[in-house]
């Protein structure tokens, strides 16, 4: 089975493609289709962005298609980035920039008050029209300064109190266990195998 995965960025496509690590399923990117071009993100909530994402790369590669849509929300920031997170300090996006911003953002919270989350929605698109979303989200705490050097994004500030580390400080395979994006893909593998039988 050919699985699309619909996204542009290089840190999702590692994850997704070592969550999706079975020799049954063919991964594909958007690089494999000539001429592709990106859709705007003109939702509203992280749902509706990734079925924009995956209803028109399914549109064009024509078989079973994944979309993430996801960000950070930050309580002290009522919610922010939230739906912005990529290009939350302009474009082009710029992970560095962002994390700048978010850290200028929150001068002067104190820790108990920089409570955040990671939230991710995963669409799944089948070219006969079906359409399936899961969710997942993990909850942690921002940081004044970066520590770890892993993952992509927000991760060097984003802190997991429970491991008493960065979500950069941990390996690909660590991540893979407890991320938003992890927790969202956990509850599509049902669906994928049911998928994988009928198509
Ligand atoms: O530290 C992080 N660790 C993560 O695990 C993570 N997941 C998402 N994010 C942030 O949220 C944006 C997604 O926005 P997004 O879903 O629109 O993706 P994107 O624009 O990067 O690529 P695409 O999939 O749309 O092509 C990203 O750029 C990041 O800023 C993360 N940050
Ligand atoms: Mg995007």
């Amino acid at each position: 089975m050919q699985v699309l995965l619909a996204t542009m960025n290089k840190g999702k496509v590692m994850e997704l493609e070592e969550l999706l690590n079975d020799e049954k399923i063919e991964i594909l990117s958007l690089s494999d289709l000539p001429n592709y071009q990106e859709v705007e993100e003109s939702g509203s909530t992280f749902a509706e962005n990734a079925f924009i994402k995956a209803r028109a790369a399914c549109a064009a590669g024509k078989m079973i298609t994944l979309a993430d849509d996801s960000g950070l929300e930050v309580d002290a920031l009522a919610g922010a980035p939230g739906i912005f997170s990529a290009r939350y300090a302009g474009e082009p996006k710029n992970d560095e920039h962002n994390i700048e911003k978010l850290l200028t953002d929150l001068e002067g919270v104190p820790e108990e008050n920089r409570t955040a989350r990671f939230r991710c929605a995963l669409a799944i698109i089948c070219p006969d029209g079906q359409e399936y979303l899961t969710e997942g989200s993990v909850e942690g705490r921002i940081l004044t300064e970066r520590i770890g050097t892993g993952g992509f994004g927000y991760d060097p500030v984003f802190y997991l109190p429970d491991l008493q580390k960065t979500m950069a400080e941990l390996s690909l395979d660590e991540k893979n266990c407890l991320s938003h994006r992890a927790r969202a893909f956990a509850k599509a593998v049902p669906l994928l195998t049911a998928l994988m039988k009928s198509f």
